[in-house]
């Protein structure tokens, strides 16, 4: 097994977690701490991406290319990634970051719409700047299917194709099963990107590794949609353990952990019932705050919507569907009441 490139997606996927709040202080000093622990990549946009700074997906605190100046001017050795969403972001938003710095996008569509990512793909390796693809719920797609649509996104110009297990609902046989098939189809890299719903995200991320994965994501102290991510402080520290030097200095980043993102934390993340659940049910987690709310406003319980949006299949990009199901939840509630 050889050391993973790791990916910090704290200032992206960890957005999703404090409802888009990030200062340009706080990127700032995050991606001084992750820059000067050696981290090499680091992600940096609204949760659901470049664009996504919305009514649907949730307004952002601060404008978005504040944040990525911010951030590349902060770096100076680490990549700048941003996350983008072909329909949410448009070619605009990103030849916009790309003029603003960033090194490498990382192109994220439901795990069997690959070819609507090309245009971008391409774009990106016109800009220069390195081309990820990012399918999202891989746990709804069996291996081969997965391999195909990798396949696809390799054929684009895709420089590393990633499993993402959007809902933290893989264990780690469909880990391997699914990062073996893309490295067998592929001869670009092969990433991983965990959530900890069923408290498998380090486990996970090593299976992937086992399984030939080259580029694994973290946040740092787990920050993340729902159950969280895994912890990057706990990923070098378990692939330390394993003699597969990072190049990442554990102590800067537990420092950076304790003392500048606990405080941002509105709370520690915790696999509770409604991303347990979640998790369960197969259910996209960037849902969970948006489900917390209608669940709220209609006097339900977010496991109910999560269970309901589970069997429906919900996938990114639904997000009117939440309210859809609470509305009709309660109304079925009135009725039989
Ligand atoms: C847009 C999503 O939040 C991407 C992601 O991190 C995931 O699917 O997981
Ligand atoms: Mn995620």
């Amino acid at each position: 097994m050889k050391a993973p490139r790791i990916t910090d997606t704290t200032l992206r996927d960890g957005a999703h977690a404090i409802s888009y709040s990030f200062t340009e202080e706080q990127v700032r000093e995050i991606v001084g701490g992750l820059d000067r622990a050696g981290v090499p990549v680091i992600e940096v946009s609204h949760g659901a991406g470049l664009n996504a700074s919305t009514i649907q997906q949730g307004f952002s605190k601060t404008p978005e290319f504040d944040l990525i100046r911010a951030a590349v001017e902060t770096a100076e050795k680490a990549k700048i990634a941003s996350l983008f969403v072909p329909g949410i972001g448009t070619s605009e938003e990103l030849r916009k970051a790309a003029e603003i710095g960033i090194g490498a996008i990382r192109v994220a569509v439901h795990c069997t719409e690959a070819d609507v990512t090309e245009q971008y793909i391409r774009l990106a390796k016109e800009l220069g700047i390195e081309a990820v693809g990012f399918l999202m719920m891989s746990h709804t797609q069996p291996a081969e299917v997965l391999a195909e649509q990798a396949k696809l996104m390799e054929s684009y110009g895709a420089d590393c194709v990633y499993v993402v297990d959007s809902a933290g609902a893989l264990v780690p046989q469909g880990v391997r099963e699914r990062v073996s098939a893309l490295k067998e189809a592929l001869s670009i890299d092969v990433g991983f990107h965990a959530h900890n719903n069923l408290g498998l995200a380090i486990g996970n991320s090593i299976a992937a590794l086992e399984a030939g994965a080259d580029q694994i994501d973290g946040t740092v102290r787990a920050l993340g949609a729902g159950a969280g991510n895994a912890p990057t402080e706990v990923l070098v520290a378990a692939l330390n353990k394993m003699d597969l030097n990072t190049g990442i200095d554990l102590s800067q980043l537990m420092d950076l952990s304790e003392e500048v993102v606990a405080p941002i934390m509105p709370g520690p993340i915790v696999i509770d019932r409604d991303n347990l659940s979640s998790g369960y049910a197969g259910v996209y987690n960037s849902f969970l705050l948006h489900v917390r709310h209608a669940a709220e406003k209609f006097d339900l319980n977010p496991t109910e919507i999560m269970e309901e949006l589970g069997k429906r299949q919900a996938i990114a990009g639904q997000e009117d569907w939440i309210l859809d199901v609470a509305l009709e939840l309660a109304k079925k509630k009135k009725v039989t009441v």
